[in-house]
């Protein structure tokens, strides 16, 4: 186990907060959210020794970082899983009939022939006119923004016909003209869909945006030895407010939630008062100190989160304290190709690593498919490199780990390399039809945000032509240029 950290009195009042109600603690990049959960799970355990305990996160890689660093930092093992696994194991408990996650393709494959059928059988249908984005065919696009509605529908806790024929649309965009006709052909197409997840052999299953729902509606058929006393959220603002509503109607006793809404990189959209967490006064804590990365890496962070018009307006925005930690001025290198990129990455880990050898490389990129071309160029050179999406990657021993900008959220590296600065890549070519652009280009600043703050000391930024938009958004006096 590594030495304790001396956390600051603020963070001590969070760890120690009693273990009753909601606790919300927001905060910047690095400011301590993970640190204090975990000590907070620690404290409860040592203290209320009979207590059951549960951490949760969104995603698989977060849920397998809080593992390995609770096997670091503390002593007591904590259960730590993500929402989806440990809601279908809540509902294995319950009368629900299925419990098999319909997500990704699987879930588009339904959606599509949910259309089909309406379209085949139904007397009267109005598809809304979506505006074809190049290379991309009509049906694709409509099948895609069916998608997204449905789930803006489930997300928004929809649970009538009349409710989402009258309801305003925030967070959906304005291109795809959605008139009350084309609402009631995508409600019969929300509810074949709902039918074919009951009863068809294929896709019998439960919708992942339905999980959450059903969990609230049957929290009182889970046995109550299975139901934490203590729960603890690490960052909740990728959660949907239902999500969030169906922990907290099964948290027993506590509800501790770690959050910043500066990070928000999923197609999220609610106040915590939607999601049912009361946090007045002390329960709602706000932490403004970073403790991850240099001064000169949050300063070009936070200029850049200046860009971003739709997050500053935010009632939740909150700017980063300049830490006092004196670092290396971020550096940002122009290549005019890939073989340019992959020459200035070889170097650059080259060195780190020479001079560095038990610090930690994240190399952040667009895709997967990125990823593993970069794993073969470096792993050509004799470089071992990691995929930390992999099952049980080892996120934070010393070594070169390579990462998407979505999986690198809450995670951290000693030297960051950030790639894909491009055209196309970040940030993405175009929303989805029916997606609000100015919340689509904010959600893109996020990850790049996210992205450099992963950093704690040393942080390299390279472009390649042609140059992503967000190059120029970058502030020329913050940054060292190198081609
Ligand atoms: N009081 C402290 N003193 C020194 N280091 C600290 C303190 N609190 C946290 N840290 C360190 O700061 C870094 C960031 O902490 P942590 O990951 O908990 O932040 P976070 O708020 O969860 O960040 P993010 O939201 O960006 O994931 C970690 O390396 C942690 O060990």
């Amino acid at each position: 186990m590594s030495d304790p950290i001396e956390l600051t009195q603020k963070q001590k009042t969070c760890v120690t907060f009693k273990p009753e109600g909601d606790l919300l603690i927001q905060g910047i990049p690095g400011s301590g959210k993970s640190t204090i959960l975990l000590a907070r799970a620690a404290y409860l355990k040592e203290t209320l020794p009979n207590t059951s305990l549960l951490v949760l996160t969104y995603s698989r890689t977060l849920t397998n970082y809080v593992r390995q660093l609770c096997a670091k930092t503390i002593s007591k093992p904590i259960d730590a899983k993500t929402f989806h696994q440990w809601g279908q194991e809540m509902l294995e408990h319950t009368d629900y009939p299925h419990t098999r996650l319909i997500m990704g393709d699987n879930r588009k494959s339904a959606i599509r022939f949910a259309k089909n059928i309406v379209n085949k059988r139904y007397d009267t249908v109005h598809f809304p006119k979506i505006k074809v984005n190049s290379n991309s065919k009509t049906d694709k696009d409509l099948v895609q923004f069916l998608c997204d509605e449905i789930e803006w529908i489930k997300g928004a806790g929809i649970s009538s016909r009349k409710k989402y024929l009258e309801i305003a649309r925030v967070g959906r965009g304005t291109d795809v003209r959605v008139t009350k006709l084309h609402r009631e052909t995508i409600y019969d197409i929300l509810e074949k869909y709902n039918e074919i997840l009951s009863n068809h052999s294929n896709y019998q299953g439960i919708d992942g945006d339905d999980l959450a729902k059903i969990l609230v509606e049957k929290a009182n058929q889970i046995p109550e030895h299975l139901k934490p006393d203590h729960i603890l959220v690490d960052e909740a603002q990728d959660l949907h407010s239902l999500q969030l509503k169906a922990i907290s109607s099964i948290a027993k006793k506590s509800l501790t939630i770690g959050a910043d809404k500066g990070q928000q990189i999923f197609r999220r959209s609610f106040t915590w008062k939607d999601a049912g967490i009361k946090v007045l006064g002390s329960r709602s804590q706000l932490l403004k100190q970073t403790f991850r990365s240099t001064r000169e890496i949050i300063k070009l962070a936070n200029d850049f989160q200046q860009q971003d018009k739709k997050y500053i307006r935010d009632e939740d925005y909150c700017r980063a304290e300049e830490p006092k930690i004196n670092g290396k001025i971020p550096e940002l290198i122009l290549c005019p190709d890939q073989k340019k990129e992959d020459k200035i990455i070889i170097e650059h880990v080259k060195t780190v690593r020479s001079t560095y050898p038990d610090s930690t490389i994240g190399i952040i990129a667009h895709s997967n498919k990125k990823l593993e071309y970069l794993k073969k160029v470096l792993d050509e050179k004799g470089f071992p490199v990691y995929l930390v999406k992999e099952e049980n990657a080892d996120i934070i021993s010393p070594g070169v780990k390579l990462i998407t900008f979505q999986s690198s959220k809450g995670l951290e590296f000693d030297h960051v390399i950030i790639t894909d600065l491009k055209k196309g890549k970040v940030p993405y070519k175009a929303p989805s039809p029916g997606e609000d652009e100015e919340e689509f280009m904010s959600r893109e600043r996020k990850k790049l945000y996210v992205a450099m703050t992963r950093a704690k000391k040393t942080l390299l930024l390279v472009a390649q032509e042609e140059y992503s938009v967000f190059v120029d958004e970058l502030n020329k006096d913050l940054y060292c240029l190198n081609t």
